[in-house]
């Protein structure tokens, strides 16, 4: 068995103060190896958005360590939190985040704008990830003028540029129809087999989550490991 690329160890996460605080996240225990594709499932309100931006970095936990690649992640600043996410893990939200005012090529490339890449650098890889989820000929159109699903393979495009070790996607096809959800899951897989890439996926839906080679259940705070 390979090395673990990211663990969370009794992560926890309390929202508000006082009697009003919720305890959404109640001691998470986790390890992710590379190239391995784990499927999480769980009630609507069950947390696994929060466990999402949690394990990302993007919310501080309230108690709990996590590692990757054996280095500590939850005593790091953010300005380094930043730099971090930006090299190693791709996202892909609920709500896709993308930029309305901008193509989807510089969408897509913008994270590796940001990483300093040139634009001459960025624009070819760019191109061959909107390729590779067939949005071709949608390459120079605004966001605001794409469709739903559209949009959401282009998040993925977007997450996937600066070639992440893990990737965290909270229902990625959830807008697809069957073909593109199938075409998503297809690449990802892929990129787990040649690559390594490893995935933790939300999702709703079963089909998806039984091709995984792990599903967990977040129930009660708590990640369940499902047969
Ligand atoms: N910033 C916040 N402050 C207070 N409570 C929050 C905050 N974010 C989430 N919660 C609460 O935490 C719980 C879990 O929310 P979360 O969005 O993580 O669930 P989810 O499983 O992703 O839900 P869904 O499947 O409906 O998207 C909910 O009860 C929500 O109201």
């Amino acid at each position: 068995m390979s090395e673990p690329l990211f663990e969370a160890r009794a992560i926890r996460k309390i929202f508000g103060n006082g009697n009003k605080q919720i305890e959404v996240l109640k001691g998470i225990d986790l390890t992710l190896r590379p190239g391995e594709m784990t499927g999480i499932v769980g009630a609507s309100g069950s947390g696994k958005t929060t466990l999402l931006q949690t394990l990302g970095t993007l919310a501080a936990p309230s108690s709990g360590q996590l590692l990757f690649n054996g280095e500590r992640l939850d005593t790091k600043g953010e300005r380094e939190l930043a730099g971090f996410r930006n090299r190693s893990l791709g996202f892909i939200f609920q709500f896709h985040h993308l930029l309305p005012e901008f193509s989807a090529l510089e969408n897509v490339m913008m994270p590796a704008l940001i990483g300093g890449a040139r634009r001459s650098q960025a624009t070819a890889p760019a191109r061959r990830l909107l390729a590779a989820v067939e949005l071709d000929h949608r390459q120079e159109h605004r966001v605001n003028e794409l469709s739903g699903g559209e949009q959401q393979r282009t998040a993925l495009a977007r997450a996937l540029i600066m070639e992440p070790d893990l990737l965290l996607a909270d229902e990625p096809t959830g807008n697809l129809d069957s073909r593109a959800g199938e075409l998503v899951f297809n690449l990802l897989h892929d990129l787990c087999r040649r690559r390594g890439l490893a995935v933790l996926m939300v999702t709703h839906n079963l089909q998806l989550a039984a091709r995984m080679d792990r599903r967990l259940t977040l129930v009660d705070g708590i990640l369940e490991t499902n047969s």
